[in-house]
């Protein structure tokens, strides 16, 4: 649309720049007319400003007319077509259930074997092959008769071997594979080798290459070659972790990808003793399996995901969101964590999925980045209304962190490191002329103690808005809200609409809160009701409070009596740098780059020079000593006390050090502003 914003045209492109593996993505894509596309403007999160900047939408969509316009879209979303929800991509779901399938989760096309007796014996059929399923399944209680499995890895080590399968209804068995009218064996696991074509890069499938894994009944040739098979997952360009399939000792191999491709024809465990005494062995099957659980599926089965045709084992829900659920998910294959964000958007109106493409797609344009979470694969499931992604894993976000050391004294090292990763992250989503507009600690991840962001926020306004800033603000969302997202700049009158403007001080301002709760243990606002801290956050008659002394809070954010043992100083620096940030007037806060060059980040270098002549504090007369501190504000003084403190810890350094450093500490304060 001609009169579209900039950003929101930016945002737009990435999504059509995106390439992503557009086919299995296919349900986010608009097949709606161009009034849809309007709407869809209007109730997108985020939009732009003619200025620039982005429109956020968190509290407009309270209007009337917004509800009646959702509620189109709500409609309109129903129809099969714009979703495709029936289908999966071009193939058709040939899932086949009978009395005794039951599919563990219907997505993950993972179906349970028989009990040990029945030796994992399978039967398959097409659809239309229904009548002669009936013929021939297997009515074993517990059994499964599922249409086309393929083996795509060993899940364990030691006897009894298990191999896991995937049922696959886009698989066909090669031509070349003759089947064999008997129970599956797999005993030839070390002889299993992943086959993959020559041709594919992206489609590292393990298929056995012996015909005794096929069962009786799949038709030989109805099924294209293992190359031919459609790749249906998104895969980061180049490797989906290429360690997933070479080794590290075959890592050479990996810039070549035919070769890298053809690496793990190493026998299957031989890898995995390579993989036990890399990584350590994996987890054992016994934990896994809960017989009581589901009807005696075995647990491992249930918590099985299959994306980008790889499985994964879930071994727990390590987090939650507006829709989604994360889950921490280890691959057999390698050994190594990831996290699988389902986002299930059966439910979803236009927007929220638009919300998900914005959001992939600027995840993958960003996710190259150290301080963006990395978006391995995303992969949607069409017949469920499920999308999957999978991402590197992180060990807690900074909510749970700032939450577990809220009543402890700040440390400002700890605050300093953090904050600057943040604004590092935060710069490079700037830098691609997006605001991120729903900044808070939870969206900021820890992997491996380094800070990454990882949620754009795009869809999280869309769906219901009351709803939403409920629960933002039950988890806290609209404590880092900045004025400007709450006050309604710009009514809208021909959408109906009430939009808000925000930009890049908007960021600031939320980061301006972050830092604040690291400092005092909450956020500015959190210590109001929801109501109260709607009117105080824009409202200039509210001040904030900087306490000299940041002292942890106790749980109602009442002073803690404890001021001296546990108050620490904050520092002019650092003081500087919240108050900066937390500007009503947007114009006033520092932007990102001035925030990265801030004293604060950059403390002026205090490291004792070999000066002889300022060699200890008694170097100046007394006389200049005295003026000196007669001249210091208390912030500053405090400065000094909390060097001391950090002084007096390193005991090894000698006194004549101390004192000058102590000295440096004087003149450099000196020079601040106050
Ligand atoms: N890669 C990951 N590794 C570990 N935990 C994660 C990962 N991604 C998300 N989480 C956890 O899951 C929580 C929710 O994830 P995320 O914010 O991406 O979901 P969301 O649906 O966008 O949430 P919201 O609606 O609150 O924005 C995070 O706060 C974090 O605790």
């Amino acid at each position: 649309m001609s009169n579209r914003d900039p950003l929101v045209t930016n945002i737009a492109d990435l999504v059509s720049d995106s390439s992503f593996d557009e086919e299995s993505l296919s349900f986010l894509e608009d097949s709606e007319d161009q009034d849809l596309s309007l709407k869809n403007d209007t109730f997108s999160s985020k939009s732009a400003h003619s200025d620039g900047t982005v429109i956020s939408d968190n509290l407009r969509r309270r209007s009337s007319d917004a509800n009646t316009a959702e509620k189109t879209f709500q409609a309109r979303i129903k129809e099969p077509e714009l979703f495709n929800l029936t289908s999966y991509g071009t193939a058709p779901n040939r899932e086949v259930k009978s009395p005794a399938f039951q599919p563990i989760r219907s997505h993950e096309h993972i179906v349970t074997p028989m009990p040990a007796q029945n030796s994992m014996r399978m039967q398959s059929m097409e659809p239309q092959e229904n009548e002669s399923m009936s013929k021939t399944h297997n009515k074993t209680p517990g059994s499964l008769s599922v249409s086309r499995w393929r083996r795509i890895g060993r899940i364990g080590l030691g006897p009894p071997k298990r191999a896991e399968y995937t049922l696959s209804s886009d698989v066909k068995v090669p031509s070349e594979l003759k089947p064999m009218n008997h129970a599956i064996d797999d005993d030839n696991d070390n002889d299993v080798e992943m086959k993959s074509s020559e041709n594919s890069t992206t489609s590292p499938f393990v298929l056995p290459t012996q015909a005794s894994n096929f069962p009786s009944d799949i038709q030989a040739g109805s099924l294209p070659n293992a190359h031919d098979v459609p790749m249906r997952a998104t895969v980061n360009p180049a490797q989906f972790e290429e360690s997933l399939f070479v080794k590290p000792h075959l890592k050479e191999l990996a810039s070549d990808k035919s070769s890298a491709m053809k690496a793990p024809s190493v026998p299957l465990q031989h890898r995995f003793d390579q993989q036990e005494q890399l990584h350590g062995p994996p987890p054992k099957m016994n934990s896994l399996v809960d017989p009581s659980h589901n009807n005696g599926i075995p647990k491992f089965l249930q918590d099985v995901a299959t994306v980008a045709n790889l499985p994964f084992i879930k071994l727990g829900i390590v987090g939650k969101g507006g829709s989604s659920t994360v889950f921490r998910i280890y691959s057999p294959e390698n050994g190594r964590l990831y996290a699988l964000k389902e986002v299930s958007f059966l439910q979803a109106d236009y927007s929220t999925i638009q919300g998900y493409k914005n959001e992939i797609a600027l995840l993958r344009k960003l996710s190259g980045n150290d301080r963006i979470v990395k978006l391995y694969a995303a992969e949607a499931n069409n017949s469920i209304g499920q999308l999957n992604m999978v991402m590197e894993y992180g060990e807690t976000d900074l909510a749970k962190l700032l939450n577990k050391y809220a009543t402890k004294p700040i440390n400002l090292n700890f605050i300093r490191m953090y904050w600057e990763q943040m604004l590092q992250a935060v710069q490079i989503v700037h830098e691609q002329n997006i605001v991120h507009s729903d900044l808070k600690p939870a969206n900021f991840l820890l992997v491996e103690g380094s800070l990454k962001l990882i949620d754009f926020g795009i869809a999280k306004a869309i769906g219901n808005d009351t709803t939403n800033i409920h629960r933002d603000s039950h988890v806290g969302t609209i404590n880092y809200m900045a004025p400007e997202a709450l006050t309604d700049m710009n009514a809208n009158t021909n959408l109906g609409v009430k939009l808000v403007k925000l930009g890049r001080p908007s960021d600031v301002w939320s980061l301006g809160c972050i830092l604040y709760q690291m400092v005092y243990g909450r956020a500015p606002f959190a210590h109001l009701k929801m109501i109260q801290a709607i009117a105080a956050i824009p409202d200039e008659r509210h001040q904030i409070q900087f306490p000299e002394i940041a002292v942890p809070p106790s749980a109602n954010f009442e002073p803690s009596p404890n001021v001296h043992a546990h108050g620490v100083v904050v520092g002019p620096d650092l003081m500087d740098v919240m108050k900066r940030c937390l500007q009503r007037d947007q114009k006033k806060r520092l932007t990102i780059p001035e925030l990265l060059m801030h004293p604060f980040l950059n403390p002026v270098p205090s490291f004792p020079s070999h000066n002889p002549q300022r060699n200890s504090l008694s170097s100046p007369d007394s006389n200049t000593h005295s003026k000196l501190m007669t001249a210091m504000s208390a912030s500053q003084l405090s400065m000094i006390i909390e060097r001391s403190i950090e002084l007096s810890k390193r005991k090894s350094l000698p006194k004549e050090l101390i004192d000058s450093m102590a000295y440096d500490c004087i003149s450099n304060l000196q020079k601040m502003p106050r």
